[in-house]
Order: structure tokens, then C-alpha cells, then sequence
């Protein structure tokens, strides 16, 4: 197993190969720190394994929390978006996805399609299988029961089962994604070494200027240990965004970002925040092609950040070459939730209400009024 940090993202090819040849050579060149990461990543195809840190949750003998699904908050609006008939622009397709971990019946049907374009908050209580749902569409987890569907091709496996290209699908983890074991360089430039034909020194040059980008120098030859959480926020975010620019055409990219800044304070947030939108805006693709605009969205409990939000036109318009943005997150839904564009709410296993984001607080769903209001009170039971 892939040894990895606290934070960072990784951005997950659909066509893999065996893992670090580039960097085994790399490490065994004598420039970079060698560990038993690369004698492994030699011998093994590549098995990223990345475990988000969850707290463990008070939970009833099957695997929810003690309180029942109240059926009377189906009712409302569970799925009454407009859905377009042509599923032309769809770039995943989850289809009544199941999964369980042992006893614990995490996701017991979920639905839903993400188009070009789209920002896509999924929000919900703890524990509700948010980032599990993200795993399962970065391929990282199969589901047990269900299909996802990737540019209407059905994925069969894990990420590095497949042979399936042209969309790349990037998530920054709320935790555990950074190699220990790599330096700032690999890890930014993993993929890249992994899966293009860039030269060694291009990728390094690449590396530097997407560290720059968001407000790193002289780190390359550094350790994740030596890095502090918000300068590992950075790395990850440095790692999502880098793509190969020698190639003709960028495949679409979806960004799948489970709380991006959980657990940096509200200055960090900020910083890291910004960076995201600064990084972004240089795009390749930028705002000349209109075929690759797409939306971006942070999710925060910083008030500092929500202050700034409200600019929507620069949150519409910055990402250059990512397509889909989706972002986790226990969102204090009065404040940050309104510069989402669409919201999937999840709760013991279900979508048990989706709308758009304007119509979050103004919902009769006692689950929705519950988590949007924050009080004790309600069917949400922790
Ligand atoms: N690999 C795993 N093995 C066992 N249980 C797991 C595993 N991954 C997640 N779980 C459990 O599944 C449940 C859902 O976890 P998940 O991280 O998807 O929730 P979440 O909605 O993202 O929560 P949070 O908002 O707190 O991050 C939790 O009870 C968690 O402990």
C-alpha cells in the first residue's frame, strides 16, 4: 500500500499503467530520497489506496444512526430538478449505487448525473457516505451494487482496472493523499511522470510554476513531513490543477474536492481558497474557448471567505480546463451554500432531496430545515 499524508489531491488517469517507473528511476538516481516506496511501486501495478480519516459515528446495529429515516421528508423535492432529456453533456452517471462496509449499509441507492459544466455541492450530516460516493466516482472504491457510468461508458472495475480515457478526474481529499515518501516534486508531478511522454525536465519545469502558481518556491526537493498543513493544502492543489500541456487537446477534467480546507484556519482557508481561483484563471483553455468554462465553487465555514464569495462572477468564470466541480462539505448552508449551483443532500444512504441552491433554506423538508437551521431538534439525531 501507498504510503500517504494527511491532505493533498490526486488526480486519477482512466487509463493506468504500472506504477512509478519514472520515478523509481528517479529515486534510484540518487537525486531524490530513496524509500521503500519505490522498490514497491516497482514490483506492484498500481493500487492507490487512500484512506480518508473518518471519526467513528454513533451508530445503530445496521449501520445508520439511531434515529429512522423519516419517510415523511421524501415528499418533497427528492428529485425534482429539471432534467434535460439529452444525456449528451453527461460526464458521470451514477446509477443506484450501493455500499457497505461490513455491517454498515452506507449507500443504499443513490442516483445521480453530473453534466459538462456543472457545480454540484453534496452536502449532508457526518458520516452520510459523502466521500464515499466521491471515492466510488474517482474509482477508488467499487460500489457493491449499482453502475457508475463515465462519458456513458461503464466503469467495471477500480481506477486501475481500466481502460477507459478521456476524462480525468482529479479529487482533493479532505485528508491522506500526499506520498510521504515522494518529494513536493513527484508528488506534484506524479501523473505526469506516470502517464505522459514529457521529459523529465519539463515536467520539473511544469511542477515549478504550478508550486508558483499557488505560492510555493523552493519546495521541490522537500518532504510532505517538512511541509506545514496549509503548505500541503497547496501541494495537493498544485497536483490537482498541473495537466500535460504539450499534448494537443486536454481531456475534460472533473474536480472532485472533499473539504478542501478542512481544518486550516480561516486565514488559510482564505489563502488556500484564493489560490484555487488565481490557479485556475490561467488555465490553458481560459475563458477564450467557451466550450471549457466551468464553474467553480468553495465550500467553507470561514466567514472571511464567504465575504469574499459573493463576487459569483469570478466564482463563474475561472476554471480553464476543469469541466465539473464538486465539493463536500457540512455546509452552514445560509451562508456559503448560495454560490453552489446545484445540491444534492444525503442522508442515510439516499438522496432524499436535491434543488437548486437558492431554494435550500426556503425547503419544507424537515431534513433539509434541520441541517440548514442547525438545530438539535429534528429527524437528523446524532
Ligand atoms: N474503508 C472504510 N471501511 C469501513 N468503514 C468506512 C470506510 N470508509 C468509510 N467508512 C464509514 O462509512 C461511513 C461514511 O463515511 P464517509 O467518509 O463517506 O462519510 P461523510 O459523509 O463523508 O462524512 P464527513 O462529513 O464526516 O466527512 C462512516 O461511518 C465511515 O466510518
Amino acid at each position: 500500500m501507498v504510503s500517504l499524508s494527511s491532505s493533498g489531491s490526486l488526480l486519477f488517469p482512466l487509463a493506468t499503467k504500472s506504477v512509478s517507473s519514472r520515478l523509481s528511476t528517479l529515486a534510484n538516481s540518487g537525486k531524490k530520497p530513496i524509500n521503500s516506496f519505490y522498490y514497491k511501486a516497482k514490483e506492484e501495478q498500481r493500487k492507490v489506496v487512500c484512506a480518508c480519516v473518518a471519526p467513528p459515528r454513533d451508530l445503530g446495529t445496521d449501520g445508520f444512526p439511531a434515529t429512522k429515516f423519516n419517510d415523511s421528508s421524501k415528499s418533497e423535492n427528492v428529485n425534482t430538478l429539471f432534467e434535460p432529456e439529452d444525456d449528451g453533456d453527461v460526464l458521470i452517471d451514477c446509477r443506484n449505487v450501493y455500499k457497505s462496509f461490513g455491517e454498515k449499509h452506507i449507500l443504499r441507492g443513490v442516483s445521480f448525473k453530473i453534466r459538462h459544466g456543472e457545480a454540484v455541492g453534496i452536502i449532508g450530516p457526518s458520516g452520510t457516505g459523502k466521500s464515499t460516493i466521491l471515492k466510488i466516482i474517482a474509482g477508488l472504491l467499487a460500489p457493491d451494487k449499482g453502475e457508475v457510468y463515465i462519458r456513458g461508458r461503464k466503469r467495471a472495475g477500480l481506477i486501475s482496472d481500466e481502460e477507459i480515457s478521456g476524462l480525468r478526474i482529479g479529487l482533493v481529499f479532505q485528508s491522506a493523499a500526499l506520498f510521504d515518501s515522494l518529494t513536493v516534486r513527484e508528488n506534484v508531478g506524479f501523473l505526469l511522470y506516470e502517464n505522459s511522454k514529457m521529459r523529465d525536465e519539463q515536467i520539473s519545469e511544469l511542477v515549478k510554476e504550478n508550486l508558483a502558481a499557488v505560492g510555493l518556491k523552493g519546495v521541490e526537493d522537500r518532504l510532505p513531513s517538512e511541509l506545514s498543513g496549509g503548505m500541503k493544502k497547496r501541494v495537493a492543489l498544485a497536483r490537482s490543477i498541473i495537466f500535460d500541456n504539450t499534448k494537443e487537446s486536454v481531456e475534460p477534467e472533473v474536480l472532485l474536492y472533499d473539504e478542501p480546507t478542512a481544518g486550516l484556519d480561516p486565514i488559510a482557508s482564505t489563502v488556500v481558497e484564493d489560490l484555487i481561483r488565481s490557479v485556475h484563471k490561467k488555465g490553458e483553455n481560459g475563458l477564450a474557448n467557451p466550450g471549457n468554462i466551468a464553474s467553480y465553487v468553495v465550500v467553507t465555514h470561514q466567514h472571511s471567505t464567504i465575504r469574499r464569495a459573493v463576487d459569483r462572477l469570478c466564482l463563474f468564470q475561472i476554471f480553464g480546463h476543469i469541466d465539473v466541480v464538486i465539493i463536500l462539505g457540512a455546509v452552514a448552508p445560509d451562508k456559503e451554500v448560495f454560490f453552489i449551483y446545484r445540491l444534492i443532500f444525503l442522508y442515510e444512504g439516499k438522496i432524499v432531496w436535491q434543488g437548486m441552491t437558492h431554494e435550500f433554506t426556503s425547503s419544507s423538508n424537515p431534513i433539509v430545515q434541520q441541517f440548514a437551521s442547525g438545530s438539535l431538534e429534528g429527524p437528523i439525531r446524532y
